[in-house]
């Protein structure tokens, strides 16, 4: 579902940037909380049954900003999920993130990445697309 459907989310998610998702990034990429766009947001729900345990390797939003990961469902009430990033460019090893509930993972959007998929309970996330003109500056997108 889009963030953006649902008044109260959208009032969280507002405050939320404000207070932690920008500053945030702000420290990771370099840039201006001013310099950032929230493009898109919404609630991805995966569970154990096939077709739904997650994502297969992909880049978000064509690779054009970046991406934030919020856990909304407690760990302890699913199995399985996380982020995988297989090896690329800058590193041989796979990594993978099993972020507590809440806490945050946030990449280049660019960077391939997929689920860990969920084998069973239910697992919640939120997860926003930023774009930012300043990513080419500093590197990150093709010109
Ligand atoms: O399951 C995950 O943590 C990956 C989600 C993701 O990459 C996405 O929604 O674009
Ligand atoms: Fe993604």
């Amino acid at each position: 579902m889009l963030v953006a459907d649902e008044p109260r989310l959208l009032e969280w998610l507002n405050r939320r940037c404000e207070e932690t998702i920008l500053p945030t990034l702000e420290a990771q990429f370099g840039l201006e909380a001013s310099e950032l766009w929230l493009y898109d947001t919404f609630i991805l729900k995966f569970s154990g049954t096939p077709g739904e345990r997650g994502l297969g390797i992909h880049v978000d939003d064509d690779g054009l900003g970046i991406s934030f990961n919020i856990l909304l469902s407690d760990p302890s009430t699913f199995e399985g999920g996380g982020t995988r990033f297989p090896p690329n460019a800058h590193t041989e090893d796979e990594v993978v993130y099993a972020p507590q509930r809440g806490q945050m993972l946030s990449h280049y959007g660019g960077l391939r990445h997929a689920s860990v998929p969920c084998t069973g309970g239910l697992r919640y996330i939120m997860v926003g697309f930023l774009r930012s003109r300043r990513l080419v500056q500093l590197g990150y997108l093709p010109e």
